[in-house]
């Protein structure tokens, strides 16, 4: 996913006396205005930005100041990693009076997890940056422990030296949550990679949290189960990341939230005590339901360690319907047509707007199967009796062709073509990516307001934005609302935020749905959740982690913001 950049050890030239300016060129090119603009990389305030003719012209008058002000350039190596603006530039954060780490903290560390202390900074560079490519943190370490025991000795010591601690899953969260803001620790639960055991009669498995998702799900599949969620980062996302962030995807439509599935977890608290809550009970009603607390809680409460989850059945047969809908009254009423009809065994309603079937089209060269439409559905089914399924889809078809509310729709059964079907849907984001900036927005609202968001605002950007885009998990409430731009423009911002939210706000919409607050969000909050709540988030913080040293800067506003 990291991807490495064409301007990989590029030259980068900065101007003292044009000091938001800064282009980069390939190694031993010289920098002069006459190239071809393709020569160039032109960063504005750390942003890239289009060869302009204003670019241009500040390549021109780089290259003069070369010619007669002597000194006046300096250069350096560069990569795609450095290209990220530092998110405590960015966005002005001022760093927390956390203490520094020094040699001796480094040879304790090394004392605990040898060989498992990384400083190269070469190493380090994709743990700062996340998968975005658009916060960017300036921590020095990075640690891997393989168990709860050496988490719970880096936490206790942290703790006495006052060292800030970024835990980090897969680094595949959308908010910047899993990475530093300045030079906090990252620890890393890479090692922690161990399924711990798996019940074949019950479906509860029990595992370490540095377990990949994907990976996960084809162990349990050769025992008949599969994972109860599952999203387009699964080939690298971390289960105790998923956890500590709730994250939603595309089967909680069929089997519910992390909160319903996760039946215990184990929890190092910043002081190093571990907090061992990882029961298998369907049923428990001893007391508060501590696991809660840590689901959702992006590592800013304790850092979770091992995660005991309950895992469904296989489906022994699987459909995916993938229709054209004229409207988005027309997706709207097909789902409640769907659900009636189909019951028990729908399994997901997704939807995506025709301006992100051109994106994938375009960007992943991803074929549409159908006609053009304005809005595309994606329905799969899941159950234990084919015959069964077949016949309750085949009526629904029927139902929504003849009534007109789908007017194209291609059905797949084996599993090669329902792959490419779901591409179409969990590539979006990916496309996105190739377009050009991203302004991302995670929103619940009441289902049949869900596309009025997304025409409100492109209405109210009119030409400003390149594109504005619609998709998500309809079945759940939950739209992903993306606008893109060639690069990243303040006044474009401006535009979209607070309007965005506002609306949200309006009518009782969530301003993160599944994704969570991490860094970008974090401010936002109080458009979501009512000022005493954000109070008693915060005293739990304090309780929790009274030197505020897991995951600094993230998910609880800054008070002095509000
Ligand atoms: O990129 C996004 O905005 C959404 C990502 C993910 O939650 C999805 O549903 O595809
Ligand atoms: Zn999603």
């Amino acid at each position: 996913m990291a991807g490495s950049s064409v301007y990989h050890h590029s030259l980068v030239w900065c101007c003292s006396i044009l000091p938001r300016w800064r282009i980069t060129c390939y190694k031993g090119r010289p920098l002069t205005p006459f190239g071809s603009v393709a020569s160039y990389s032109v960063f504005h305030e750390n942003r890239k930005v289009k060869p302009s003719k204003d670019s241009i012209h500040s390549v021109t008058k780089l290259w003069l100041a070369s010619l007669f002000r002597k000194r006046v350039f300096y250069c350096t190596f560069s990569d795609s990693a450095q290209e990220v603006p530092l998110t405590s530039e960015r966005y002005g954060v001022q760093r927390l009076p956390f203490s520094h780490v020094s040699d001796e903290d480094l040879a304790f560390f090394e004392n605990i997890i040898p060989g498992r202390v990384i400083t190269d900074p070469d190493v380090l560079k994709p743990f700062n940056v996340d998968w975005l490519k658009m916060v960017r943190g300036c921590s020095k370490v990075l640690l891997k422990p393989r168990t709860s025991g050496e988490v719970s000795e880096i936490l206790r010591y942290c703790g006495k030296r006052n060292l800030a601690v970024t835990p980090q899953g897969g680094n595949t969260g959308l908010v910047g949550g899993s990475v530093p803001v300045f030079d906090e620790i990252i620890l890393s639960t890479a090692l922690m990679n161990q399924v711990i055991r798996f019940n074949s009669v019950s479906g509860i498995l029990i595992c370490q949290a540095g377990c990949i998702l994907e990976t996960l799900n084809q162990y349990v599949e050769e025992q008949d189960f599969i994972m109860p969620l599952d999203l387009g980062a699964k080939g690298s996302c971390h289960i105790g990341g998923n956890v500590a962030t709730n994250a939603g995807g595309i089967r909680l439509l069929r089997y519910g939230s992390l909160r319903g599935t996760v039946l215990g977890l184990e929890v190092v608290l910043a002081d190093g005590r571990v907090l061992n809550c990882l029961t298998s009970m369907r049923k428990d009603n001893t007391g508060y339901d501590l696991k809660q607390l840590f689901i959702g809680s992006e590592g800013t409460l304790g850092v979770i360690t091992a995660v005991s989850i309950l895992c469904p059945r296989k489906p022994k047969t699987t459909n995916v319907a993938f229709l054209g809908c004229e409207s988005f009254a027309h997706v709207l009423e097909t789902f409640r047509v769907c659900k009636g009809m189909l019951g028990e065994v729908l399994s997901a309603y997704e939807f995506l707007d025709n301006e992100c079937m051109k994106l994938v089209q375009k960007h992943l060269k991803l074929n549409n199967p159908l006609t053009g439409s304005p809005f595309y559905v994606l329905i799969e089914t899941s159950g234990s009796n084919a015959g069964h399924d077949e016949e309750k889809l085949n009526n629904f078809l029927e139902q929504v062709v003849s009534s007109s509310l789908v007017i194209a729709g291609t059905l797949a059964t084996d599993d090669t073509k329902i792959k490419a079907l779901w591409a179409l849907r969990e590539r979006i984001t990916e496309a996105l990516t190739h377009d050009g900036y991203v302004y991302k927005y995670d929103i619940s609202l009441p289902v049949e307001r869900l596309y009025d968001l997304v025409c409100d605002t492109r209405a109210r950007l009119g030409k400003s934005a390149k594109n504005v885009v619609g998709y998500g998990h309809l079945g759940d409430g939950n739209l992903h609302l993306n606008i893109t731009a060639d690069s990243y423009q303040q006044t474009l911002l401006n535009a979209i935020e607070p309007f965005v939210y506002e609306w949200t706000a309006k009518y009782q919409g969530s301003i993160s749905a599944e994704h969570g607050l991490g860094f970008k969000k974090k401010q936002q909050i109080y458009y979501s959740k009512p000022e005493e709540a954000v109070e008693l988030m915060q005293k739990l913080k304090a309780m929790l982690d009274p030197r505020g040293i897991l995951n600094p800067y993230k998910t609880l506003p800054t008070r002095s913001s509000h």
